[in-house]
């Protein structure tokens, strides 16, 4: 994955539930069984069951299930004070959330990206577990290292994007960055795209390189710095296309999962109320759209376009 700078990504910080055993969770049977009475028996019984099925669900309840088709799912949490020394008043979060919208993007639009993903990413890919194309610096993955993929592009004759790849990018993009002002209630003009934006291609090879470990729990805020809003939109359907590669939030008291599908948006605002990981994909291949929003002018980048050869 990418770093905000070239230098490798920092291994994020891992928080609360990720990686418990399950004899770490919830303190949930503390059963006392005194055989002198009944009823201790049975809250002891209640007890134990209590404990099998929270442990079976592992602690982690499922926010946004495949199955579902939502217009918006909203999921409030309290912001971290980590926005409160910084300006931009009329952009950075006031209250704090996750997001899922099902029908913002089309699916044909969608569908549409999957191809410009799986087009672009076959000029290069890298060994480990995941590999990225950004767009906007041109940044690909190729082994253990990163190549540009418009200098790759002068030296082949064929056109591997269109202009109405980067039309599609740019009214997606847009899209959501309409939504997520709305959301949030911020103008969208003091709302801005930030870098990285990327595709990536997630499977289940062992990562050769820090960059490759997209497993790790973390805070876009701190991994990315300029991120204020960060936005998820799903290429590819988990259950069918793979299995594993859910994406979850960690918190507190329980982990939330979205599971991603072809066109779900999920977005959220990028501080450590937000911790979240991506697990292990198990089977298949996983794509995905990363498109960050700063509130930063300095941060802002440009939209893409497919440059004159
Ligand atoms: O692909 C995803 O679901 C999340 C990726 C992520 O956490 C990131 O790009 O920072
Ligand atoms: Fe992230």
């Amino acid at each position: 994955m990418p770093e905000k700078s070239s230098s490798p990504r920092k291994v994020p910080l891992t928080k609360g539930n990720v990686g418990r055993k399950p004899s770490e969770k919830k303190d949930v049977a503390e059963v006392s069984f005194t055989p002198l009475y009944v009823s201790s028996a049975a809250v002891a019984v209640f007890s134990v069951l209590y404990y099998l099925l929270t442990y079976q669900e592992g602690g982690t309840e499922t926010f946004v299930p495949v199955g579902l088709t939502t217009e918006k799912k909203v999921h409030e949490v309290a912001c971290s004070t980590e926005y409160a020394k910084e300006p931009f008043h009329d952009c950075k979060p006031k209250r704090c959330a996750r997001v899922v919208m099902d029908e913002l993007v089309a699916k044909s639009e969608a569908s549409h990206l999957r191809g410009v993903a799986e087009r672009g990413l076959a000029l290069g890919g890298g060994d480990g577990g995941a590999s990225i194309l950004d767009l906007h610096s041109g940044a690909l993955s190729k082994g253990k290292s990163f190549i540009n993929v418009y200098r790759l592009l002068e030296t082949i004759s064929e056109n591997i994007f269109t202009e109405e790849d980067f039309r599609v990018y740019r009214n997606v993009k847009s899209k959501i960055h309409v939504a997520i002002a709305k959301e949030f209630g911020v103008k969208p003009s003091a709302l801005f795209l930030t870098k990285p934006t990327f595709f990536s291609r997630m499977n289940t090879k062992p990562a050769t390189t820090v960059h490759d470990e997209y497993w790790h729990a973390h805070v876009d805020k701190v991994t990315y710095g300029s991120f204020h809003y960060t936005s998820l939109l799903y290429l590819s359907t988990y259950g069918e296309e793979f299995s594993g590669g859910r994406f979850i939030f960690v918190d507190k008291d329980v982990n939330r999962t979205v599971e991603p599908r072809l066109g779900r948006v999920s977005f959220f605002t990028s501080g450590s109320e937000n911790v979240h990981f991506v697990e292990k994909l198990v089977e298949g291949e996983r794509f995905a759209i990363t498109i960050s929003f700063t509130c930063d002018p300095a941060q802002a980048i440009s939209d893409p376009v497919l440059p004159t050869k």
